[in-house]
């Protein structure tokens, strides 16, 4: 087990080394700091579970300074030192959020004592908030991150439709979670129990195409040496997803529509009808009634596949999506672990919202897992940005100047994004968290509602 850490914090030097000797020979791994302004880059570098703070540290000597600057650490325990006379401001201290209070000369064994059930107990809010957080994303319509409009108008539709065995198709730019909608729909569906069956129609060889659907008897071509079912008869019961349909052959597209209309089909070489039962979802990117009038596409195949048609909207006409996707792939990277996901500072959230993204969540989410990758200290900065992306600070015009985001989406963004910096500075303690933004308890919770945070 890695050993829990501690920063403690004092202008006394001899005070700091012996205290860093004690705790270390406790088995703690331990930093030290003199004052108060180094503190928050300090836990950028060291994600400390728990501090030791003194209250009258430079540069002020004001232990009214260091209280007002209380909230922004306690987002872990915090073990104030007190000399004696000091009970006032002792009080004040845990008004303000600090986890206990200790006089100085120290008694090693109170110490102890407090350090090990703060950490203690520490530990255990972190998991059961991720235990909570985890049990509440099972839902399959939590799958599908978003508080843009345009979201919020496809988990409806999704809703609606998921139960009944209506045809789906969903359009819109690579990347933007065509495949994740139509799995919500699966899961949503009477069909859940059943498998998903994922055909990606163009990586597929067209020669290829029709034994992998359709299946094959042994002996039908060469290299045919057993029987073998195709894709159709395992998605049977279930869902079969059709992706990047608008890149299947044309020679294929007839024998889909048969099996459509029919739902039934022969497998390759063989005489034995094969009767199934699917629901099929399709995607695409392409303009398919275009592909109709360009002669690359059947009419008739696409009158059948369409049902109802969902359509998803490039990211970047949606920026108030990203602030709660940076969040949902950082906790999914933290993978409920006993370390608390990472999280953006402020600025790094805003070249998070600022940036286009041409290749959409996709290319969000492989951005924040590099950055993720070499962050330091639980908080992703501009300084690791830039580190992979040296423009990161002088980037040109910001992504809404150049799109034109409505005011409404960019405030939205905005709102969003430090809402979830908050929620994860303050260990999604929502009382704290509204402290810090100025709001009433209340009233962030119904913004929490609102945004689907
Ligand atoms: N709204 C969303 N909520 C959660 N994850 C999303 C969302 N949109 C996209 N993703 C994630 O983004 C990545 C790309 O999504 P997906 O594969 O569904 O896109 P696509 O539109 O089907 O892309 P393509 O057209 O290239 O197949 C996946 O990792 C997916 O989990």
């Amino acid at each position: 087990m890695t050993p829990a850490r501690i920063l403690l914090v004092d202008d006394e030097p001899a005070f700091r080394t012996l205290g860093a000797q004690w705790l270390e020979a406790e088995g703690y791994e331990v930093r030290t700091g003199a004052d108060l302004n180094g503190l928050r880059s300090q836990l950028q570098q060291f994600d400390a579970d728990l501090i030791l703070l003194d209250l009258s540290l430079p540069p002020h000597f004001d232990p009214r300074h260091t209280l007002a600057a209380l909230p922004q650490f306690t987002d872990r325990p915090v073990i104030i030192l007190t000399g004696h006379g000091e009970r006032e401001l002792a009080l004040e201290a845990l008004r303000q959020g600090a986890w206990d209070l200790l006089a100085k000369p120290m008694d090693p064994d109170l110490l102890a004592v407090v350090i090990r059930r703060a950490i203690t107990k520490h530990q255990l809010v972190r998991e059961l908030n991720s235990l909570k957080t985890r049990i509440g994303r099972q839902s399959p319509l939590q799958a599908l991150i978003g508080a843009s409009p345009s979201m919020e108008g496809i988990r409806a539709l999704v809703q609606r439709i998921a139960p009944t065995d209506v045809r789906v198709l969903v359009t819109g730019p690579s990347g933007t979670g065509k495949e994740v909608i139509s799995r919500a729909i699966h899961d949503l569906s009477q069909r859940a129990g059943g498998p998903f069956i994922s055909v990606h129609c163009g990586a597929i060889p067209a020669e290829l195409l029709e034994s992998e659907l359709f299946g094959h008897t042994r002996g039908a071509f060469t290299g045919a040496d057993k029987d073998r079912d195709g894709l159709l008869k395992l998605a049977d019961g279930g869902t079969l997803f059709l992706d990047e349909i608008g890149e299947m052959p044309l020679a294929m597209q007839v024998k889909l529509l048969r099996v459509l209309q029919e739902g039934s089909f022969y497998p390759v070489g063989g005489r034995r009808l094969e009767t199934i039962d699917v629901r099929v979802i399709s995607a695409t990117n392409a303009d398919l009634p275009d592909k109709v009038a360009q002669g690359e596409f059947r009419e008739d195949l696409f009158y059948r596949i369409k049902g109802v048609t969902i359509t998803t909207a490039p990211l970047d006409d949606r920026p108030e999506d990203i602030p709660l996707l940076v969040g949902h792939f950082l906790e999914r990277q933290a993978g409920g672990g006993s370390r608390p996901p990472l999280h953006p500072d402020s600025d790094a959230f805003n070249w998070f919202i600022r940036r286009r993204w041409p290749g959409n969540v996709r290319e969000l989410k492989s951005t924040l897992d590099s950055v993720a990758a070499i962050a330091r200290g639980g908080v992703i900065t501009l300084d690791d940005i830039a580190l992979l992306y040296p423009d990161a600070r002088t980037e040109g015009p910001s992504r809404a100047q150049a799109t034109g985001d409505s005011l409404e989406a960019q405030v939205r963004a905005l709102e969003i994004a430090l809402i979830s910096e908050a929620l994860a500075r303050h260990d999604n303690n929502r009382t704290h968290a509204a402290q810090a933004l100025g709001l009433s308890r209340q009233g962030l919770l119904k913004k929490i509602e609102r945004y689907g945070l």
